[in-house]
Parts: structure tokens; C-alpha cells; sequence
């Protein structure tokens, strides 16, 4: 019994770190049929002994039983929504509104605005214990279920921190891609694209639906961050990153917004090479202090804007 203990504790890191490398870090370490084999066993030993099995076992993943319906959340910060700029002028006037009120000492960081669904998670100590939908900002649904079967969703962070981070779940295009391969051959609706995809899976009740669907997330804010002591947006960042989350490494951080500019439009040429899709940039003032300053209307803060690309003619297949 002691052994069936110890022998679980150490599958439990094991898969957590294998997932950990080929998930996050993109970076594998074990084939997969080494990880599937370990992960039989210790879901044979957690069935056998189920007072073994922990909150953050990476068998959680593999999704349990269907949700009824699912329950409401309340984000104790509301999640904001951005005001959208679709020009090169609307950019320079967003910077001016900014340096009129923070001054001319102003950094941005510049993201790729990942074409998914934004959701917030929960940590408390460390371990996963909630993700919930945006909704209206205010009230989200409970989907903690689906969100444990995205693989690059940390079930425990590499410190026992209790935050809250926001972040796009998304579904990268060769998922996308497969998946409608699929629907096609059982003659099922097609996606329309990924971020429905995407939003389709994550509304499925059950999350062994969820599961089948290789949803990925990225991570980009960090809600508690001033009570965590971290006074930089970049600085955030890092630290989720450092805590085991993914986050997108084509973040660049910008002295001014001739930077800005040169980063949104090297960036329209170049996405078509991305893994997933990208509707936009996300423009940040860095200062927490600056962005206190600035504040938010009703519904999206007055320290950043989302550049969003001109659609594409999308020749339908
Ligand atoms: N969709 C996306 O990639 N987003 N969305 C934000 C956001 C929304 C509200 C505050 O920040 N940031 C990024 N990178």
C-alpha cells in the first residue's frame, strides 16, 4: 500500500513535468507511447487506491463525468473588454490620449490578440481550483472541467501562490483543421473557424468532449498583480511564466508608438506562419501605476487598445 503511494507521487511529477515539456515548452522529452503507458498506470493504481489521487493528478485531464448545466461565477475583478483602433491614426491618437494624461515616460507592450475565448482562472496555493468564462465581465459559466483537459493549463504552479489570470483559450488550426476533416467525413456542420471551434468545446457539458478537441490556452494578464507586488505588466508576464503558464513569446515590450506601429504591421505580414490564429495586436500601457492612473470606462480600460487586422476575403472552400 505504502509502495502503491509512493509509486503514484512519482507518476504524478513524472507526467506533470512530461506534459509540462511537450505542452508548454513545446519541447518533448518521452515519446508518447512512454507518456500513455504512464499514464494507464497511474490511472490504475488511483482507481485502486482513489485516497491517493490529488486535485493536480494529470489524470484529471483526460475529463470525467458530463456536467447537468453549468453554474454561474462572479469575477471578483470584472474582465474588461477593448476598445478596438483599425487605423494607423486611431494608434497615434490612443498614444496622445495616454501621454496627456501619464506624460511622455510611457512604455507599451505589444501582444498578438489570440482569435479565441477569453477565460480566467483561479489558483488558490498553488493548485488549479476554478476557470470561468468572460460572460458579460461580470458573470461567467463554471467550465473548470474543460479548461483541466488543456493540456498547457498548469494543475499546479511551481509556487503555492493564490492569483487570478486571464487568458485566451484557443484552438490552434491544425486542430481546427482535423477536427472539421472529421465532421466532414460524418457528415456533421463544419466550424466556421477555430474561434468557434474553440467556443463550441468549451461550451460542451461533457469534458471528454472537451478533451477530444486539443484546445490550448494562453495566459496574458495577471489580475491580482499589484497585491502579488509585481508593478509592471511585462513584469507579470514573466512571473506567470516563470509559475509554469503559457504565455506568447512574441510579446515585445515598446519605448513609443513608432515601435508600436513597426511591431502591428511586421506582424499583419507575418501571421500567416502562426500556429493558431491572430485577429489583432494588443496595445498595453506597462505601468501598473500609469494604468491606474488612466483607469477604464464602463467597459474597457483607457490603458490599452486592441489593433484588429482588416478581415480577410476568406475564399470558403
Ligand atoms: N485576445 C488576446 O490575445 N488578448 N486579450 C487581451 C486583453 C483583453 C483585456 C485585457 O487584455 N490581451 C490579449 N493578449
Amino acid at each position: 500500500r505504502q509502495a502503491a503511494q509512493t509509486r503514484i507521487e512519482e507518476l504524478r511529477e513524472l507526467l506533470n513535468k512530461y506534459n509540462y515539456e511537450y505542452y508548454v515548452l513545446d519541447r518533448p522529452s518521452v515519446p508518447d507511447a512512454e507518456y500513455d503507458r504512464l499514464m494507464q498506470e497511474l490511472i490504475a493504481l488511483e482507481e485502486q487506491y482513489p485516497e491517493f489521487k490529488t486535485k493536480d493528478s494529470p489524470s484529471q485531464r483526460v475529463g470525467g463525468q458530463p456536467l447537468d448545466a453549468f453554474q454561474k461565477v462572479e469575477h471578483r475583478i470584472p474582465m474588461l473588454s477593448l476598445a478596438n483602433a483599425f487605423h494607423e491614426g486611431d494608434l497615434r491618437d490612443f498614444d496622445r490620449r495616454v501621454r496627456q494624461e501619464v506624460g511622455d515616460d510611457v512604455a507599451y507592450v505589444c501582444e498578438l490578440k489570440i482569435d479565441g475565448l477569453a477565460v480566467s482562472v483561479r489558483y488558490e496555493n498553488g493548485y488549479f481550483v476554478q476557470g470561468a468564462t468572460r460572460g458579460d465581465g461580470v458573470t461567467g459559466e463554471d467550465i473548470t472541467e474543460n479548461l483541466k483537459t488543456i493540456r498547457s493549463l498548469p494543475l499546479r504552479l511551481k509556487e503555492a501562490v493564490t492569483l487570478e489570470a486571464r487568458g485566451e483559450a484557443y484552438m490552434p488550426k491544425a486542430s481546427f483543421e482535423r477536427l472539421n476533416e472529421q465532421r466532414k467525413q460524418r457528415g456533421e456542420e463544419l466550424f466556421a473557424n477555430p474561434r468557434n471551434a474553440a467556443a463550441g468545446s468549451l461550451r460542451q457539458l461533457d469534458p471528454k468532449i472537451a478533451a477530444s478537441r486539443h484546445l490550448d490556452l494562453f495566459v496574458y494578464s495577471l489580475a491580482n498583480a499589484e497585491e502579488l507586488g509585481i508593478d509592471s505588466h511585462s513584469a507579470a508576464l514573466d512571473y506567470l511564466q516563470t509559475l509554469g503558464f503559457k504565455v506568447n513569446p512574441e510579446r515585445r515590450r515598446c519605448a513609443n508608438i513608432d515601435e508600436v506601429i513597426r511591431f502591428v504591421s511586421e506582424w499583419h505580414e507575418k501571421r500567416s506562419q502562426l500556429p493558431y490564429d491572430i485577429d489583432g495586436i494588443v496595445i498595453k500601457v506597462d505601468s501598473f501605476e500609469q494604468q491606474e492612473q488612466l483607469g477604464a470606462t464602463a467597459k474597457s480600460p483607457r490603458w490599452a487598445i486592441a489593433y484588429k487586422f482588416p478581415a480577410e476575403e476568406v475564399v470558403t472552400k
